[in-house]
């Protein structure tokens, strides 16, 4: 299964806990593109710029995909088209959208400097939640808020991948 939704809605909180519970490896795209790079998500940004680090995202997910894991997403993967498309072309495989309201979002991504887009004033960060919201929709199986614990929404999401046979 493949998380989707926007910086702090808890794509890697939820992920790991998903693992835990399925006895599953999970994957962070966030973790496997420094990896790539040989530098932090911070350092592509500064030194190579977004599209640079959209392309090493790109590679971490098809690489990725390629793997039975639970896949963590980054917030902005939805952004760039090649990587809109891999998910979009996915078939038989559930993509959750987490997601919760924006000043709850923002308070989360405050904490955390590996989000160099989410490090910006609040309208700013609000202004690229909403550009974002229709690509996340509409690449998702199924919507699952995370305005509720970790524990009630990996168990959400169980529920729906039994109900669904997955
Ligand atoms: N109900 C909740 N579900 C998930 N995470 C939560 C919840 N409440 C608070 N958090 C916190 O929100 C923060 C952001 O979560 P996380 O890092 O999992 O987000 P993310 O979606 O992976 O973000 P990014 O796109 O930047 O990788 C974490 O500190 C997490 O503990
Ligand atoms: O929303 C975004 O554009 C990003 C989210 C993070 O997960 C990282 O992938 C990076 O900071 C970019
Ligand atoms: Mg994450």
């Amino acid at each position: 299964m493949i998380l989707i939704g926007f910086m702090g809605c808890g794509k890697t909180t939820i992920a790991n806990e998903l693992g835990r519970k399925l006895n599953k490896e999970v994957i962070d795209l966030d973790a496997v593109i420094p990896a790539i790079a040989g530098r932090t998500i911070p350092e592509i940004f500064a030194d190579e710029g977004e599209a640079a680090f959209r392309e090493y995202e790109y590679r971490a997910l098809k690489e990725t995909l390629q793997k039975d894991v639970i896949i963590a997403t980054g917030g902005g993967v939805v952004t760039y088209d090649k990587s809109y498309d891999e998910l979009k072309g996915l078939s038989g495989r559930p993509v959750f959208f987490l997601n919760a309201p924006f000043e709850d979002l923002y308070k989360r991504i405050q904490q955390d400097e590996n989000r160099p887009l989410g490090n910006q004033d609040s309208e700013k960060v609000r202004e690229l939640y909403n550009s974002r919201l229709d690509k996340y929709t509409s690449l998702a199986s199924r919507e699952v808020s995370t305005l509720q614990t970790v524990e009630k929404t990996a168990a959400e999401i169980i529920v729906y991948m039994d109900e669904s046979n997955l």
